[in-house]
């Protein structure tokens, strides 16, 4: 069995992370952190996990995270950076679901962070979690870098058409919702009920931090600079992704079946899932899953592509993903922990 601890087991992420877990084959868990509930038994916090997780929430500083094999962080960013080093070389592996190792520049992470990097070396060893594009080296990471959640609907609706350079890498567009629960657990004005349901605005429209972390994956496959408008919206959902990604079809490919390629780009791989030709994929159809659900259109049969792209942003997009690489990091069968069927309605 392999022995993990998890540092945030209170957040949205983290408690996520408790339920896939718990019902892990291969996974014990020994370690679950919080500084505000510690002594709390973790299932009197989270009556769903009754007689699953039979663990007391730990202070961080005292949970012995040395001793296991897997590390996860489900904390704020700028947390893993200050830990990472000494785990890693008492032979633990971090697996870290904030931003801290996501990008290599570390000039370009201090601007969008707004912090200094603690661990520099480790970003440059770090390996990032995208298991769709990165699987080999995914299996010897001693440190993970978990995708964000927009990246992951984002990068995977246009990884097939940048592979096979069919669009101008120079003007794609993503325009992305999130539910509210993308915002974190912690008490926030904008996430309250009364602000947040029955309605729905653009924020970071001059600039998010999932930006640069988009662009790097993107420029790394098509093999140069990639230029893209990222726009995320608040949606008064609790959980769920909707990318609706547009690319210009460069002159010739318009001849290409769009619908074969990315059956063919995402055939063997569990989490992704491309709908039939002229599907509408919704958020409730991966909702609590490690489904990413695509579709791929033409409309009018013009040079524009749409692509549109739903996870569940705190599974495929958070914790569920981290699973993924964890079973990938151990040599488990990839899907262990994981085999869900959405919830609906
Ligand atoms: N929500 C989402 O959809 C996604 C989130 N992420 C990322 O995952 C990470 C966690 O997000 P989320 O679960 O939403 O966040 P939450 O705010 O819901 O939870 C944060 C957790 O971190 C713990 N924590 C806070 N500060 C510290 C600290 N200094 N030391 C140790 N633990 C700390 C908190 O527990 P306590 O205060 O009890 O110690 C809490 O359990 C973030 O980096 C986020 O950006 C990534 C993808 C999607
Ligand atoms: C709705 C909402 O607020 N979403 C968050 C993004 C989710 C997140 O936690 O960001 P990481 O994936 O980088 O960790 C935001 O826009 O800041």
């Amino acid at each position: 069995m392999i022995k993990v601890g998890v540092v945030g087991g209170t957040g949205y992420t983290g408690v996520e992370l408790l339920r896939l877990l718990c019902r892990h084959p291969d996974v014990d868990l020994v370690a679950i952190t919080s500084r505000g509930e510690a002594g709390m038994a973790v299932s009197d916090i989270f009556p769903s996990l009754r007689h699953r997780v039979n663990l007391k929430f730990v202070a961080p500083q005292d949970a012995e995270l040395e001793k296991c094999d897997a590390v996860f962080f489900a904390t704020p960013n700028g947390i893993a950076m200050k830990q990472a080093a000494e785990l890693v070389a008492a032979g633990v592996r971090v697996i870290d679901l904030a931003a801290d190792f996501r990008i290599r520049d570390i000039a370009e992470w201090e601007k969008w962070y707004g912090m200094e990097h603690a661990a520099p070396a480790l970003v440059a060893e770090a390996v990032y979690g995208l298991p769709e594009l990165n699987r080999e080296q995914i299996r010897s990471a001693r440190v993970l870098a978990n995708p964000g959640c927009y990246p992951t609907a984002v990068q995977l609706g246009f990884l097939p058409l940048i592979e096979a350079g069919l669009i101008d890498c120079g003007h794609l567009i993503a325009d992305a919702k999130s539910g509210v629960s993308g915002a974190g657990r912690k008490a926030e004005i904008h996430t309250l009920l009364p602000e947040a349901a029955d309605s729905f605005k653009a924020y970071g429209v001059a600039g998010h931090r999932h930006l640069p972390e988009i662009r790097q994956g993107l420029s790394r496959v098509a093999g140069k600079p990639v230029e893209l408008t990222f726009v995320p919206h608040l949606t008064p959902l609790i959980r769920g992704i909707h990318a609706t990604l547009y690319g210009r079809l460069l002159p010739g490919a318009g001849e290409l079946d769009l619908q074969a390629l990315y059956e063919e780009r995402y055939a063997g791989e569990a989490f992704v899932d491309v709908m039939p030709a002229g599907s509408h994929p919704e958020t409730r159809s991966v909702r609590a899953s490690n489904i990413c659900r695509i579709a791929v259109h033409r409309p009018q049969g013009g040079d524009t592509v749409v692509v549109l792209s739903v996870i569940d942003n705190l599974v495929k997009g958070a914790a569920g993903q981290a699973v993924q690489n964890l079973n990938i990091m151990f040599g488990l069968d990839e899907e262990a922990g994981l085999d869900i069927v959405p919830v609906s309605p």
